[in-house]
């Protein structure tokens, strides 16, 4: 599937398959070197995260185990009403463990910032976060991220596991939509 199969509802693509695939191996480099010797456990945040985990995932060459968590924050709109849900929690007692979250965006930095502090209180050894995508200009709250694969625009985006009510998760990049989308 490309840009074109996506007919009139697509603006542009920000990042290609290609373009996400190399940043997404560079990340993983720095992922084995700093965990290296470490018993790392990637936590996936639901549904996003999906595309980024099993692509990041695939290029580490750690042994690492997954778990997955659900919280939602945004529901079928396009901004964040800062209530977070646990939908589904994790499998995993966190206790003694390094913990690498694993997401595909940070745009508020709202549903992050929240779970990180959850995940915090769990008694794992550290826990940080590896987001594929930043808004840096769409912060309401400062989170401390370790991995960062593109800082973007302010701009609403869909793709590679990001939805606009629940469609266009499925695209291999990421892309804006256009503006009569949003208005139909
Ligand atoms: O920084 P924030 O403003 O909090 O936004 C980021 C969060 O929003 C999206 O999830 P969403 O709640 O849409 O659930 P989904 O992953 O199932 O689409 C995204 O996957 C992040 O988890
Ligand atoms: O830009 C976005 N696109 C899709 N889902 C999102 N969740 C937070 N920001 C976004
Ligand atoms: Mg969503």
């Amino acid at each position: 599937m490309d840009a074109s199969d996506m007919g009139t509802d697509l603006e542009r693509v920000l990042l290609s398959e290609q373009q996400i695939a190399d940043r997404l191996t560079e990340m993983a480099g720095e992922i084995d070197a700093d965990y290296a010797g470490r018993d790392l456990l990637l936590v996936g945040v639901l549904k996003g995260a999906v595309m980024v985990m099993a692509d990041l995932a695939r290029r580490l060459h750690l042994p690492v185990e997954m778990d997955w968590m659900a919280v939602s924050s945004y529901g079928a709109g396009t901004s964040s009403s800062g209530v977070v849900r646990i939908l589904k929690d994790l499998d995993t007692d966190l206790t003694g463990r390094h913990v690498l979250i694993v997401e595909d965006i940070i745009d508020s930095g709202l549903t992050l910032s929240w779970l990180l502090s959850n995940l915090r209180t769990r008694g794992a050894a550290s826990v940080e976060i590896a987001t594929l995508l930043r808004k840096p200009e769409a912060a309401k709250v400062e989170v401390d991220v370790r991995y960062v694969g593109f800082d973007i625009p302010t701009e609403f985006v869909v793709g590679y596991g990001l939805d606009y009510a629940e469609k266009y998760r499925n695209l291999p990049f990421v892309g804006t939509l256009a503006p009569h989308v949003y208005s139909d």
